[in-house]
């Protein structure tokens, strides 16, 4: 056979290849068709890269001209503004700067970064509502601590679902307690603090911390974490991880060649096991209780002494058990316990900084005390016959909760994006898509126009009235004045809703506001009646030099009090 001859075969095809001569007439087929592939898969390429570049492009064009268009200093450098203030000045030229150019100012944070802050109430109640997403830096420092959550991400598509399940579950906990919180675990606390602290000087910040994370432990894990012989390692594992987290997260790319990231990242998966371990022993917890419960009425015992030294409760958790559930289940992707582990980083920090403020204003405002002392009194002597007392008997103390969020708000920033979509404000301008979007809390909380003249005075009262229909800038009653009088005029006054006014924003507001506000309002308000029963709250002696009243750089600098529980007598 002649080497032309070769049949149209696989491997006739093969051995034609081979042949250094290719006069050979056959159609080399699959070479054809490997150079025909590859030149449609670069040419699929090149085009999908153009076009993304183009994309790129149109967006950074839609940016610079929308952004023109915005009031705003203009750009210093090349690095726009980023450069010229740190995290504590921001506030101070964002006040400056709205001064100067109005309700609504950009910045550039560089070439490619837009931020717009806005400080008018009302145009900030709609941007919050049509502002859908989280910045991706927010979520980058939860997915590197915690792992993939579909709580704290920065789509809102992604979290919606678990939003709403949250919600349902705290509301369905707050309508089974008439308090929030469990009232052995507010005894839990006060004793712990009476034992540990009681006339000795302690640090108000991280008393607050251990406060916190006792109520958000215990409503996430039931009683028995109070018990928990690890309990002390989680939290300085938590507070630890809280330092260094934006600063990892700060990097779009993780920096795996750096010793440190490796660190938190061991502190991290610690930190999971340690979840693990605590959610395993509530199951088993809740099993050995359950079993243990009376079949003849379905109660079960409380406070039964198991294991080591550890005092362990039972009750009726159902929802508490919910919760986990729900929280620690694998929706979208969750990795175990991200969830979990995000509620306690976000609600212990939050939480933490608003108990920590409130004993601040608390120590301040000696004369308040005794008023909410008196007001606890006159709560329990009314309530002692039925044995029930609901925390919104306690008004005075309720608005001072609510006063010491409003003038110490914990963030400084609420911060937002759309990243999809451009946002038409009803003002007339349009935000880019992409854009940084924030609004200075403290600023809003503590501007004249919305709060009053006494805006920076630290006043319970303004969220008190007798009519509902007065506006909440004006003071009804003086401060000063004996406790017995103030309790009766207190007893004639309506607790206001403060999230009704659109620049209460402690918690945010809108699409993407905080599951957990009443949850955690109810609860410190708990924590406080029982705490201010039994003690007073005092500065360490020597140490009366904070600002009664507060400006926006003075909240900024507000050192950490040391403080001192004072035992009452009864
Ligand atoms: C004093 C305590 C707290 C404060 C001051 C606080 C504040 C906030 C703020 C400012 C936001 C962002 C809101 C926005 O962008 O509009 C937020 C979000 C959130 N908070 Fe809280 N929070 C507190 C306690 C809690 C607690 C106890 C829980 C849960 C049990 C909780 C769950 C959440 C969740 C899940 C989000 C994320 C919502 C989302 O991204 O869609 N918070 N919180």
């Amino acid at each position: 056979m002649k080497p032309c001859e070769t049949p149209y075969t696989l491997l006739g095809v093969l051995l034609s290849r081979r042949r250094s001569n290719y006069s050979c007439e056959y159609p080399n087929f699959l070479r054809d068709y490997a150079i025909r592939e590859i030149n449609v898969l670069l040419w699929i390429s090149l085009i999908a890269i153009t076009t993304f570049l183009v994309k790129r492009v149109i967006k950074l064009m839609k940016l610079w001209s929308y952004g023109r268009n915005l009031p705003g200093p203009p750009c210093p450098s090349l690095f726009g503004h980023s450069q010229l203030f740190s995290g504590e000045n921001l506030i101070e030229f964002l006040s400056k700067s709205h001064e100067k150019y109005g309700s609504i100012v950009r910045l550039w944070l560089g070439p490619t970064q837009l931020m717009v802050s806005v400080k008018d109430p009302v145009i900030i109640k709609e941007m919050l509502i049509k502002a859908e997403d989280k910045l991706p830096a927010t979520e980058r420092a939860f997915h590197m601590a915690f792992g993939r959550s579909s709580l704290f991400a920065s789509s809102f598509k992604k979290v919606q679902k678990r939003r709403e399940s949250l919600a349902e579950q705290l509301n369905n906990i707050l309508l089974q307690r008439a308090n929030a919180i469990p009232s052995k675990v507010v005894d839990y606390i006060v004793q712990n603090v009476g034992s540990t602290t009681a006339n000795r000087v302690s640090d108000c910040r991280s008393i607050s911390q251990h406060m916190a994370f006792s109520i958000l432990g215990s409503t996430l894990f039931g009683d028995v974490f109070l018990g928990w012989s690890n309990a002390t390692l989680y939290e300085e594992m938590l507070m630890k991880i809280s330092k260094e987290a934006s600063f990892w997260a700060s990097y779009t790319i993780p920096p795996f060649w750096k010793r440190g990231f490796w660190r938190f990242k061991c502190l991290c998966t610690e930190l999971r096991c340690l979840t693990l371990d605590i959610i395993q022993q509530r199951r088993k917890y809740y099993k050995f209780s359950q079993l243990d419960q009376n079949p003849s009425n379905g109660t079960t015992k409380i406070g039964r002494v198991v294991e080591s030294d550890a005092v362990i409760f039972s009750g009726g958790l159902m929802e508490d058990d919910l919760l986990l559930a729900n929280l620690d289940g694998h929706l979208n992707g969750d990795e175990p316990c991200g969830n979990v582990m995000g509620v306690m980083f976000h609600g212990c920090l939050t939480t933490a900084g608003l108990i920590g403020n409130i004993l601040t204003m608390l120590v301040i405002h000696p004369e308040i005390q005794d008023k909410i002392y008196s007001e606890i009194m006159m709560v329990h002597k009314r309530s002692s016959k039925s044995g029930v007392h609901n925390i919104y008997d306690m008004k005075f103390l309720m608005a001072t909760v609510y006063e010491s969020a409003r003038l110490l708000p914990v963030g400084p920033l609420l911060q937002r994006c759309s990243r999809t979509h451009d946002l038409d404000l009803k003002a007339g301008v349009t935000v880019p898509a992409g854009s940084i979007l924030v609004v200075p809390i403290q600023l809003v909380q503590m501007d004249g126009s919305s709060w009053g003249k006494d805006a920076s005075e630290f006043n319970p009262h303004r969220f008190l009235s007798k009519d509902e229909r007065r506006s909440f800038s004006e003071p009804r009653v003086p401060l000063t004045g004996a406790a017995d009088e103030v309790v009766s005029i207190e007893e004639s006054l309506v607790l206001n809703d403060p999230s009704v006014t659109d620049s209460f924003l402690p918690f945010g507001s809108g699409t993407r506001a905080c599951i957990g506000q009443k949850f955690a309002i109810l609860g410190i308000a708990t924590l406080f009646a029982s705490l201010l029963q039994h003690f007073e709250v005092r500065l360490e002696p020597g140490s009366e030099t904070i600002p009664k009243s507060m400006n926006n750089s003075i909240v900024q600098l507000l050192p950490t009090p040391k403080i001192v529980f004072v035992e009452r007598n009864r």
